[in-house]
């Protein structure tokens, strides 16, 4: 079953992403704050916003040696978000030092997910860059198993990638996705991408929608068109 569509809210500082909602009226979507944002609005903007009601996705994807990783996400864990993610490449034992990181004291924590193969990497860039000589959906899938296995909740990979995952880690294990596109959206810079109706076909949990709503003439038309497509309002 669907659960959500994140908004990728890809701006330089809190203003802009106030302007943004001010485009979404009667609407609180879920909001994906990344690198750009969280860089340039800090802690107090995702404190902010969780004292205003929304869900955020913390998308700050956290790559280091496991003590490093596990006393950051410590202190993300403190700003009360919903979901965090960390590329799966640092391995497992990174992946259980952040799982103990972010368990508060009461026993509670964000959902924990892990990034695969990022939705912008091609085959041909795995096998030249990266020297991976498998198919990507496989590599998907493999990292999905020992992100299981680590205990996480779930993994960011592309709508197509879904089935394998679901396969690999049975139906409860999330996935979300972003690469997404609408039939008429142009790819920018991602490459293994799907519309909102296919990955609602998939089987995808969450999809992680950015450009082709915030850059929108009309985000709120946008906004509406993903849930239609993914949720089926
Ligand atoms: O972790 C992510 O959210 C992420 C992983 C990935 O593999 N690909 C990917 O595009 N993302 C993020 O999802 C958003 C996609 O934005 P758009 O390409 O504008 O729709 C961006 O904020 C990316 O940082």
């Amino acid at each position: 079953m669907p659960h959500d569509v994140i908004v990728a809210a890809d701006f330089p500082h809190a203003d802009a992403l106030r302007d943004f909602l001010e485009k979404l009226p009667g609407q609180r979507p879920y909001l994906k704050v990344g690198m750009e944002l969280f860089y340039g609005a800090g802690p107090s903007l995702v404190r902010e916003l969780k004292d205003e009601g929304y869900s955020v996705f913390l998308d700050l994807k956290l790559h280091d040696i496991p003590n490093t990783v596990g006393r950051a996400m410590a202190v993300l864990s403190d700003l009360q978000v919903d979901m965090v993610n960390l590329h799966a490449a640092g391995g497992s034992d990174m992946m259980k030092y952040a799982i103990e990181g972010l368990t508060r004291p009461d026993g509670t924590r964000p959902l924990l997910i892990a990034v695969t193969q990022l939705t912008s990497t091609s085959q041909q860039m795995l096998e030249d860059e990266l020297l991976i000589n498998q198919p990507v959906d496989e590599v998907v899938a493999h990292y999905a198993s020992f992100s299981k296995h680590a205990g996480l909740d779930g993994v960011v990979c592309s709508p197509r990638e879904v089935e394998i995952v679901k396969e690999a880690c049975g139906p409860e294990f999330l996935t979300v996705t972003p690469g997404i596109r609408f039939a008429d959206s142009a790819a920018d810079d991602q490459v293994r991408i799907a519309t909102p109706e296919n990955a609602r076909a998939s089987g995808s949990d969450f999809i992680v929608v950015g450009r082709p709503i915030t850059a929108s003439p009309d985000p709120l038309a946008a906004y509406l068109r993903a849930r239609t497509e993914f949720l089926g309002e």
